[in-house]
């Protein structure tokens, strides 16, 4: 098995540059100044408490440059506001079986890629990482680097799904192949809607009221959409001491404050709290507090602001006086 990463940033950098390091036959597609100094410098990794190691890891600028055979699986860790555009340079240079496995966090990303390919696997990333300088990624967990569960989109396990797990956990991720990998992602997806408070909002009780919100309304949303969820118990237990405890991040926040202390222009938002708002519209169910914080964001980087400089008092206040309202 060969892999293919497509976005070599945090997460797709970080299980890249491992997966190098175990010596199994990685090539990274990374662009602009990540490329030039993956190129020219390597890799800069850091995992926990180690050292930074260089990593000379294969790195080319577009799929059509890479070598695509019979054993590629492609690893895609774009953001999921970056997936369709990835995919339309990806696409025309796979083989009709090539895997495409998703490391990315959200639950829409494997539907747009059933849609192009026909072999999708989905992992659910819990890898705690940050890439805020070209050429260089550190993954902030002082246990095992990530925990990285894999299932055949959209159920079921098969033998790429048990390959995948095999190389990922030689490369010293925990890695389990799981039937139900969607209704771990929800659960994920669950976490993920604070990202957006976290980019936006300065941290305190505030901004943990609104994330409370959040939940509540996301809660509400996938019950009456009837979406399998694992319960935050199993999800607790799975997760354990592993990614325990975390380095100190040196101010680092969320992938989304990452996007926003980077300035690259676009956040992942409409996939996470986005999502909570596009099923609350299916199923009847108000999302205001979901659609307050991603409309809040977009104008966070509409501006060009820095990121939590917003204040979660005025989130909660404009909440109220909605609900007076209404
Ligand atoms: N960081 C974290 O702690 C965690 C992240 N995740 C999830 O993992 C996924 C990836 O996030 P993360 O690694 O943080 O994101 P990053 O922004 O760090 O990395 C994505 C990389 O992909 C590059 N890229 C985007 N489009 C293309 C393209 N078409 N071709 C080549 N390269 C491309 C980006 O370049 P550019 O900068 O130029 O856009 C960037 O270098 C997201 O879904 C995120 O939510 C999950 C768990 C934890
Ligand atoms: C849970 C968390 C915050 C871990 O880094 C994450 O998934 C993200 O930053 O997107």
């Amino acid at each position: 098995m060969r892999f293919l990463v497509v976005g070599a940033g945090a997460i797709g950098g970080g299980v890249g540059g491992l997966l190098h390091a175990a010596g199994i036959d990685v090539t990274l597609v990374a662009r602009g100044a990540h490329l030039a100094a993956l190129r020219d410098d390597g890799l800069r990794l850091r995992v926990g408490h180690e050292a930074e190691r260089v990593l000379a890891v294969p790195v080319v600028g577009t799929p059509a440059e890479a070598a695509i055979t019979d054993d590629t699986v492609v690893l895609l860790a774009v953001k999921s506001q970056q997936t369709a555009a990835a995919l339309a340079d990806l696409v025309p240079h796979l083989l009709p079986a090539t895997p495409v496995v998703s490391l990315q966090n959200g639950v829409s990303n494997e539907r747009t890629l059933l849609r192009h390919v026909e072999h999708v696997q989905a992992v659910t990333v819990m890898m705690p990482s940050s890439h805020l300088e070209p050429g260089r990624v550190r993954l902030h967990s002082a246990g095992r680097p990530g925990l990285l569960d894999v299932g055949r989109y959209p159920t079921g396990v098969d033998d790429t799904t048990r390959r995948v797990a095999a190389d990922l956990t030689a490369a010293g991720f925990e890695s389990l192949p799981r039937p139900d990998v969607m209704a771990w992602k929800h659960r994920k997806l669950l976490t993920n809607l604070g990202n957006a408070v976290n980019a936006a909002c300065p941290p305190g009780e505030d901004a943990d009221a609104l994330v409370g919100l959040l939940h509540a309304e996301a809660d509400d949303v996938l019950a009456a959409a009837g979406i399998e969820v694992v319960s935050e118990a199993a999800d607790t237990e799975r997760r354990g001491e592993l990614l325990r405890p975390l380095v100190d991040r040196d101010g680092v926040g969320s992938s989304t404050w990452q996007s926003v202390r980077r300035g690259t222009g676009d956040v992942e938002v409409d996939h996470l709290n986005g999502e909570i708002v596009l099923l609350g519209r299916l199923h009847g169910v108000p999302t205001p507090a979901n659609e307050l914080v991603r409309r809040t964001l977009h104008d966070v980087v509409r501006r060009g602001a820095p990121p939590q400089t917003v204040p979660a008092a005025g989130l909660l206040d404009e909440l109220d006086a909605q609900s007076a309202r209404t």
